[in-house]
C-alpha cells in the first residue's frame, strides 16, 4: 500500500461540487505537482491532505493509517499568504520552526545556541542574514514568503504542502529556491505536494505532474460539477504521460 492513499474523495461547499472521484496513490519520498485551471479545487485538495478540512465523500489515508482526521505536525504547510509569527525576530521564526517539534516546545543554553546557527545557515541560504535580527512586518511580501519557506523546510516535515510557494518571488530568487528545495529533498524523505501555475516549475521539481480539471462540463452551469485529476504525468520521463485518467464529456443541458 502507498503512502498517501486518496480514495474516491469528493469535497462540495454549500452543495456545490468542488472536487468529485479525486483517487491516487503517492509513494514515500515523491514530488507531486498539482496544476490546474484558477478555482478549480487544488487549494482545497491541499486542505484534505493536511487534514484541515475533511472530504464530504471518500477517504485520505497516510501510511496505512486511520484517515488523516487532524493536521499534526507531520504534514508541513506553505500557502500563498504566508504566515509567520509577527512577534518573534525573523532568526526566532526559524528557531521556532525546528523546536516547536520537540516535547519542550522551545530550546535553551547549548541547544537553543546550536538551532540559531543553523537557523542563520538556512537565512544565508534564503537571502535573509541582513534581517535575521528584524520583525516580519519591516520584510517585503517576497522576503516573507521566503521565511515562511525556510521555516516549512527547517520543520522537515514528512509531507510538505505547498500551495504556490514561490509565485511572489522574482526569477532569481525562485531559481535560488527551487535549489534550497531540490537540496533538502536530496537529504529527507519529504514528500511534497506542490500547487503551481507555472508548468515548467511543476515538470522541473516534480517526479510527477497531477492535472485537476471538470471532465463533465455543462456549459449552461459551470459550477454543476466537480474536478478530479485528468492526468498524471511521469515527470521524471521528460513529461510522457502514463496515464489518462478522464476523458472530457459535455454533458447535455437535459442530462
Ligand atoms: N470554505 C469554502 N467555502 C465555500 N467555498 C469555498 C471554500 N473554499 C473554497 N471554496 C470554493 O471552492 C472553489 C475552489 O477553490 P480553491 O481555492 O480550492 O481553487 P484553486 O484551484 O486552488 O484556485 P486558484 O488556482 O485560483 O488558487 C472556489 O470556487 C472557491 O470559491
Amino acid at each position: 500500500m502507498s503512502f498517501v492513499t486518496v480514495r474516491d474523495v469528493w469535497k462540495s461547499y454549500d452543495g456545490r461540487p468542488i472536487l468529485e472521484r479525486v483517487n491516487v496513490d503517492v509513494e514515500e519520498g515523491e514530488f507531486i505537482s498539482i496544476v490546474g485551471a484558477s478555482g478549480c479545487g487544488k487549494s482545497t485538495f491541499l486542505r484534505l491532505l493536511l487534514a484541515d478540512e475533511l472530504p464530504s465523500r471518500g477517504a485520505i489515508r497516510i501510511e496505512q493509517g486511520h484517515r488523516a482526521m487532524e493536521p499534526n505536525q507531520e504534514r508541513g504547510v506553505v500557502f500563498q499568504r504566508y504566515s509567520v509569527f509577527p512577534h518573534m525576530t525573523v532568526r526566532d521564526n526559524i528557531v521556532a520552526a525546528e523546536s516547536f517539534g520537540t516535547r519542550s516546545g522551545w530550546f535553551f543554553g547549548k541547544r537553543l545556541r546550536g538551532a540559531r546557527e543553523r537557523a542563520d545557515e538556512t537565512l544565508a541560504r534564503i537571502g535573509l542574514s541582513h534581517v535575521a535580527d528584524n520583525y516580519p512586518a519591516t520584510l517585503s511580501g517576497g522576503m516573507q514568503q521566503r521565511l515562511a519557506i525556510g521555516q516549512a523546510l527547517t520543520a522537515q516535515p514528512r509531507i510538505l504542502l505547498l500551495d504556490e510557494p514561490f509565485g511572489a518571488l522574482d526569477p532569481g530568487t525562485r531559481l535560488a529556491m527551487h535549489d534550497f528545495l531540490t537540496e533538502l529533498r536530496a537529504r529527507t524523505k519529504m514528500t511534497v505536494f506542490m500547487v503551481t501555475h507555472d508548468l515548467t516549475e511543476g515538470f522541473k521539481l516534480g517526479d510527477r505532474v497531477l492535472v485537476f480539471d471538470k471532465p463533465r462540463w455543462d456549459p449552461h452551469d459551470p459550477g454543476a460539477y466537480g474536478a478530479t485529476i485528468t492526468y498524471d504525468f511521469d515527470a521524471r520521463d521528460e513529461g510522457i504521460p502514463f496515464q489518462t485518467i478522464k476523458e472530457k464529456t459535455h454533458v447535455p443541458v437535459s442530462a
